[in-house]
């Protein structure tokens, strides 16, 4: 089966706006769609980007899960070695990650995030009305993801704009790399330094993962990587997830009120907007082979494009796509991955999420859009800047 062309860009203002017509025209081209601005190939299908996300050998990270590939130049960032690189390698550093954020770790955290959320949920109530965006979706994650990290509270706000420079030097080198760039020149040196073993507490994430340096499952080298690599992926994600989910209530209040009726549901409501928004809507891939992807054959060598989003919109996978369900059955959706690179980190965002969502609807019977949102421009991760709301109390 021949590729077809498509001149889409979606590394751009206009797609950023608004990327669903976008990846309607992709996933209709077929399953395998050249984008000829970059040169490279795409996936918008749920069975094709879930299958190139499942075939590890076939579709490589440890070329760049960015545009650049690494066999042809020199990484603009040291790649990471826990996104960037496969097994044996991988096994080695996710395994440390897997264990030091296991399910029982994070649920001792449960106690703690409900109060940070209902604290927070009460000061917001007395305000009434606010920027859901600084106000929530960036200060709940920012004082209780540091906090279980084993972070000071000084400067943690510079997780931030170090989130938006990695996230944005996946894509292409354009304006919004450039301004990242930018924006992280105090980032940086703080992120690198903060990753290291003295400056966080015995007691942290952070500590979990420099242990195992004295077990030998890790190099003292490795240990402030894998601790950056969390970092990295543990705030900008979940700003931008906590937003989403917000927006999604908002604009359904049908939605919140069922969930008022029962806060149960708040988890699942959080699952449903990470599928609905897809805050992290592409990765890149490269085929180290030739290789047949829904009957089109992809050369060696090239660079596919999953777009995440599309699939978690796809008609063929999904009943009512574009509907906003807190009682849907999410299972399957790749808003997480999928793979040996699945999300390590996805236990940890779902109790965000879910005591974030459980304290609005305890508190409040509608979330009221007051202004005009403003989405944030990031070649990877899809978010909002501003969401004037006003909280209307139970
Ligand atoms: C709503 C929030 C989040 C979303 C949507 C999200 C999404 C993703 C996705 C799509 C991947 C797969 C990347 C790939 O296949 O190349 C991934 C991997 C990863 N995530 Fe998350 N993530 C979120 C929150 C978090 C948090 C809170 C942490 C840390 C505590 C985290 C840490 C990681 C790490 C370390 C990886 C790389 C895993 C590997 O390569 O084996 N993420 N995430
Ligand atoms: C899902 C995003 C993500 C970003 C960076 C890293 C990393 O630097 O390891 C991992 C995941």
């Amino acid at each position: 089966m021949a590729i077809p062309d498509s001149d889409i860009d979606p590394f751009c203002a206009e797609f950023f706006e608004d990327p669903h017509p976008a990846q309607e025209a992709l996933r209709e081209a077929g399953p395998v769609v050249r984008l000829t601005r970059y040169g490279i190939l795409a996936v918008a299908r749920h069975a094709e980007v879930k299958s190139v996300l499942d075939d590890w050998q076939a579709f490589t990270s440890a070329r760049g899960v960015g545009i650049q590939d690494f066999a042809k130049e020199q990484p603009a960032r040291p790649p990471s070695i826990v996104l960037e690189t496969d097994p044996p390698l991988h096994d080695r550093t996710r395994r440390v990650q897997a264990r030091v954020l296991s399910p029982a770790a994070i649920a001792a955290l449960r106690e703690g995030f409900t109060a940070a959320a209902e604290a927070l949920a009460d000061r917001l109530l007395q305000q009434r009305e606010f920027d859901a965006i600084p106000a929530l979706a960036e200060a709940y994650p920012l004082e209780v993801f540091p906090d279980a990290m084993g972070m000071p509270r000084e400067n943690r706000h510079h997780l931030l704009p170090w989130g938006n420079l990695v996230f944005n030097s996946f894509g292409p080198k354009n304006e919004y790399l450039a301004a990242a760039i930018d924006g992280a020149k105090d980032a940086t040196p703080w992120v690198f330094e903060q990753s290291k073993r003295e400056n966080l507490t015995a007691t942290g994430f952070g500590a979990g993962i420099h242990a195992a340096a004295d077990t030998g499952d890790l190099t003292a080298e490795e240990t402030p990587q894998v601790v950056r690599s969390v970092l990295t992926a543990g705030v900008d994600t979940t700003v931008s997830g906590i937003g989403a989910a917000v927006y999604c209530l908002a604009r359904y209040p049908a939605e919140f009120a069922r969930l008022r009726a029962d806060p149960k549901l708040a988890r699942n409501a959080f699952e449903e907007a990470v599928r609905y928004e897809s805050p992290v809507q592409t990765f890149f891939r490269t085929a180290t082979r030739e290789v047949d992807l829904g009957g089109a054959t992809v050369p060696e060598g090239s660079k596919v494009l999953m777009f995440l989003g599309a699939a978690n919109r796809d008609p063929r996978k999904w009943d009512r796509p574009d509907d906003y369900d807190i009682g849907r059955r999410t299972v399957g959706h790749v808003g997480f991955g999928s793979g040996i690179h699945a999300c390590v980190g996805m236990a940890l965002a779902r109790l965000e999420g879910e005591c974030v969502l459980a304290a609005l609807a305890k508190r409040a019977t509608r979330i009221e859009i007051t202004g005009e949102p403003r989405r944030r421009y990031n070649n990877t991760l899809r978010g909002l800047a501003s969401l004037p709301v006003r909280l209307h109390a139970a």
